[in-house]
């Protein structure tokens, strides 16, 4: 007979009279318990051997208990001081033996709520009185304690119960299984067992030396689950960024680029956002400490933003009353939104002056100093774009997201009234998260007024907008938290499975 090596190393340790624990034996092989388990059944199944199952509870003692098995149940030794204070005649004052009880802390109330309960006296009126006839060597939970510390058995349950109750033991269940020797075992032993060396590979040298045709092979397992390879992709964010660039250029957009850290005048100025307007702190925008200023902005373009910041446009212009300096202008920050692109390429800086109609995109990061939560991070994609063209309305606006929206199958976009210092009218664009039904914000988006239009020197109608990709995201595919989709805390398996759409 031949059997795998840790089955025979299991049934030579065995014997036919006396079961041996999976313990025993892990310690006799050496194997680990769970290998012995497995070759014990293995064996058992063979008719080799028999396993028992015995489950056992073992009562262990907290560090509480263990403390009192040591010095004393509190109440024990509340008793045992009201004794020396003669309280088994008179009642005596409960301060006075509380203090000599050497008892602390929460030990008081422990004691004070068992002592009458167990008949050691009586409470009341600030005075102790001691039952004569009480007697501390036939209290149960005493006693079983004692026994529990000197590593015997207790038997009583009630009494478990209650120490239980009183957090001074815990009880653990424990499966015990054991194994015998059959007959058959035995018989099997006698004549006589090889360890057999099952084969999973067959080598050449095998072939060569004609060793296969000895060898036992294992058997292939058809049934085996093969396992799960997963390859590098596009991530998800990605992906739909790529099918974002497809809609528009399909819509006859053209694609912007431009610098992530940008002189504060293409971020706000250009804007008509006031140098003192609370955005344009470091509480909301990262600033760079070096280089310190950017090179190249058009001299005439700088005047002729001053000026509208100073005195407005037109004959009734009005502008901020409040300082504007040209250094606030050349510093340079990460850009908080792509809007600075859209001032590069309107202004004629970046490929030359345009003429109407024109349509803009871009689909690239920003940064912003927010706190992080389930929907802001301090970094995500904007999908920024507009369109310059005679006669522009409010219409042509939402006409515009209702059918970049509905290629990625969002039909209920909603339009609130909004204020940004550069777009009048100004609109938030809103959609329902189709988890949980919230309406979440997922752009912003107006017709700029000509405060900004005039000194870039656009003569006809321009409407913008910038929008979240990451919401878009959120819309598409249900997820609830941006933190899922990127950074440290991201779900892998959601980005192996999600699929964009094409
Ligand atoms: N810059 C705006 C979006 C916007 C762009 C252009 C016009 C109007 C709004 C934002 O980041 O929220």
């Amino acid at each position: 007979m031949r059997l795998p090596r840790n089955q025979l190393a299991v049934l030579e340790e065995l014997s036919a009279d006396e079961p041996t624990t999976i313990e025993e034996l892990a310690a006799e092989t050496g194997e680990k318990p769970e290998t012995v388990t497995g070759a014990a059944f293995e064996l058992e199944e063979q008719g080799l051997v028999d396993v028992s199952e015995e489950t056992s509870v073992e009562v262990e003692l907290t560090d509480e208990g263990a403390e009192y098995a040591e010095e004393g149940l509190p109440e024990v030794r509340l008793y045992e001081t009201a004794l020396d204070q003669g309280a088994d005649e008179e009642p005596a004052q409960m301060g006075q033996v509380v203090g000599a009880s050497g008892l602390e802390g929460p030990e008081v109330d422990i004691a004070l709520s068992n002592y009458a309960r167990k008949g050691y006296g009586d409470i009341g009126g600030g005075e102790i009185t001691a039952d004569p006839d009480a007697d501390p060597g036939e209290d149960e939970e005493a006693v079983a304690l004692a026994s529990l510390a000197a590593g015997e058995a207790v038997a009583d349950e009630d009494v478990l119960d209650q120490l239980e109750r009183r957090d001074l033991v815990e009880r653990h269940e424990r499966t015990v299984r054991s194994v015998t020797l059959t007959d058959e075992g035995v018989t099997a032993l006698m004549s006589g067992i090889e360890a057999a060396g099952e084969t999973g590979q067959l080598t050449p040298e095998m072939l060569a030396t004609g060793e296969w045709r000895d060898a036992e092979f294992a058997e292939y397992n058809v049934e085996a689950d093969a396992e799960e390879i997963s390859g590098g992709k596009t991530h998800i964010l990605r992906q739909t960024a790529e099918r974002v660039k497809d809609v528009l250029v399909g819509m006859g957009f053209s694609e912007m680029e431009g610098p992530h850290a940008d002189a504060e005048f293409w971020i706000n100025d250009a804007l008509f956002m006031p140098q003192d307007h609370p955005a344009r702190t470091h509480w909301d925008q990262f600033a760079l400490e070096k280089p310190e200023e950017i090179r190249d902005l058009p001299d005439d373009l700088v005047d002729r933003v001053r000026d509208a910041h100073k005195h407005g446009v037109g004959p009734d212009g009005d502008g901020y009353h409040s300082p504007w300096e040209e250094d606030v202008a050349r510093a340079i920050d990460l850009r908080g939104h792509t809007t600075s692109l859209s001032m590069r390429y309107l202004s004629g800086h970046e490929v030359g002056d345009l003429e109407p109609p024109e349509r803009y995109f871009s689909v690239e990061k920003v940064y912003r100093n927010d706190t992080i939560d389930a929907t802001h991070l301090l970094e995500f994609f904007q999908i920024e774009g507009w369109v310059m063209a005679e006669d522009l309305s409010v219409r042509d606006l939402m006409g515009t997201f209702t059918e970049f929206y509905s290629q990625f199958g969002i039909t209920d976009i909603q339009f609130k009234p909004h204020y940004n210092p550069y777009t009048e009218p100004s609109f938030e664009l809103f959609g329902r998260h189709p988890e949980t039904g919230e309406l979440i914000e997922i752009g912003n988006s107006g017709i700029f007024r000509p405060e900004v239009l005039e000194p870039l020197g656009v003569e006809c109608d321009v409407m913008a907008w910038g929008l979240a990709l990451e919401r878009l995201l959120m819309l598409m595919y249900g997820f609830e938290d941006i933190r899922d989709v990127h950074g440290t805390l991201c779900d892998l398996e959601l980005l192996r499975e999600t699929e964009v759409v094409r």
